[in-house]
């Protein structure tokens, strides 16, 4: 089953090439998470009488992220033996752990990544998102699918800097997903599927699942070990080779056979020099004269009173 979030506050079940509005079915009008509602309340969606439901058409229907904010989303870092060679990395997720990204950043199928810095590289990397079905705490392997909700496509956005992935991560708009979420019923071998993402015409990445260095349920079951994984979570299992940079005006697409086509733009109408993101000023990066820079602190000098701001202990 193919589960969405339509604009409204609305959730669908994907039928006759259209949908199925469920959220009367489900007396859920009004909520603002409807589809992590309904991962939360365990309804079997199966069992739903969609005569009764209202047909929206594919064309009608607009879909937005289907989960809009989940308790976590969670990254997995050099998942991809070919990801690891080609960023010249000496370790994997074996070594590094987990990171977490904002939910904040999340948005949905046909919105803007928004590029923070003008004179930063950013990049797309495309990824096979896991869902998070039941609450799971120190889960085995083999116990590890049946947490899980369902899968969809996801990208990572990522700049490229010295700061901690956290915060490289996390900027609002850098975890596009959608178009929705295929349920795991659908999907019996997480780690035999064909992910491809593209920029403009340029196909950037392609790979199957099978060469995940910690498979879904190895992701689930280590990630169970280290936080309590709450329904509507999101995993991020990592990207392939092919990342790239964006630029403004871009068109991205990550493609999963039988989850989807999510499609976003890239604008970088908001971003601003790198040197003059909020932030104490190194002596080096004063020496190299960003007045600019001087300029932003003074305005956070401003508001922040001075606490750790302040020039004497940059
Ligand atoms: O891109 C890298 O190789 C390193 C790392 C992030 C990796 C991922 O998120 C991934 O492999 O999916 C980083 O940006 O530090």
């Amino acid at each position: 089953m193919r589960v969405a979030r339509l604009a409204g506050g609305r959730v669908a079940v994907a039928a006759d090439e259209g949908w199925r509005d469920v959220t009367v079915l489900l007396s859920l009008v009004g909520h603002g998470d409807p589809v992590r509602a309904v991962i939360e309340s365990g309804v079997d969606l199966s069992e739903l009488d969609l005569t009764r439901a209202d047909f929206v058409s594919a064309d009608a229907a607009e879909l937005l992220a289907p989960i809009a904010r989940p308790s976590k989303v969670i990254g997995a870092p050099v998942n991809y033996v070919d990801h690891q060679v080609e960023m010249h990395e000496q370790k994997t997720i074996a070594e590094y752990g987990l990171f977490l990204k904002a939910p904040s950043s999340i948005i949905g199928p046909g919105q803007e990544i928004s590029l923070p810095y003008s004179d930063r590289r950013t990049d797309h990397e495309g990824e096979l998102g896991v869902v998070i079905g039941r609450r799971a705490r120190n889960v085995t392997p083999s116990e590890a699918l049946d947490h899980v909700f369902g899968y969809v496509p996801v990208l990572d956005i990522t700049v490229r800097s010295g700061e901690d992935r956290s915060t490289r991560k996390s900027f609002d708009t850098f975890t596009p997903v959608g178009p929705y979420i295929t349920t795991r019923d659908e999907v019996p071998d997480p780690g035999g599927l064909d992910l491809r993402c593209w920029v403009g015409d340029e196909l950037r990445q392609a790979v199957s699942t099978a060469e995940l260095i910690f498979d879904v349920a190895t992701l689930v079951s280590y990630a169970s070990h280290v936080m309590t994984l709450e329904p509507g979570d999101i995993i991020a299992t990592g990207t392939p080779a092919g990342v790239g940079p964006l630029a403004d005006g871009d068109t991205v697409v990550v493609e999963i056979a039988g989850l989807g086509r999510l499609e976003v733009t890239v604008t970088g109408r908001d971003g601003i020099p790198y040197a003059e993101r909020p932030g104490p000023r190194t002596p080096a990066a004063r020496a190299s004269g960003s007045a600019a820079g001087s300029g932003r602190r003074s305005h956070w000098a401003h508001h922040l009173a001075g606490l750790w701001f302040r020039d004497d202990l940059a």
